[in-house]
């Protein structure tokens, strides 16, 4: 593993503390990286009314695309689970929307998986299946 992508998990597990996850008990936090190197975090948010939760993954992206950024490399996702775990099926859309071609997961363990986009989520819908 890269020293990037290792500070690319360390950045995940830290906003992780920040999860607000009282119904579930399962925090999750995320870090996207910018093709130039920038970093940003994101963690679950729940609410009493349960659809309006949101994942790690999607506060990570949309907080990058809200400051400008539009080029992505690698995301990366820590939780507490027995084997590192893959983001929902609406994350991996959002990520397929912006490009993010590489998915780093990891547990409290450290046990480390990385898979891409279209081996998480081959077939995937786009822009291109209006055209
Ligand atoms: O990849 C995932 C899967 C789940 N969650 C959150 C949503 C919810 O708050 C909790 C349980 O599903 O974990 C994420 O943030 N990312
Ligand atoms: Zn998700």
């Amino acid at each position: 593993m890269t020293e990037e992508d290792k500070a690319l998990l360390d950045e995940a597990a830290r906003v992780r503390g920040f999860a607000y996850a009282p119904y579930s008990n399962f925090k999750v936090g995320a870090a996207i990286r910018t093709k130039d190197g920038k970093m940003y975090g994101g963690c679950n948010i729940e609410n009493s009314s349960f659809s309006s939760t949101m994942c790690a993954e999607r506060t990570a992206i949309y907080r990058a695309v809200s400051s400008g950024e539009t080029e992505f490399d690698a995301i990366a996702v820590v939780s507490d689970s027995p084997n590192p775990a893959a983001p929902c099926g609406s994350c991996l859309q959002v990520m397929a929307e912006f490009g993010v071609s590489r998915i780093i997961m990891s547990n409290l363990n450290g046990d480390t998986e990385e898979m891409t986009i279209g081996e998480l989520l081959p077939k995937a819908f786009s822009k291109e299946n209006m055209e």
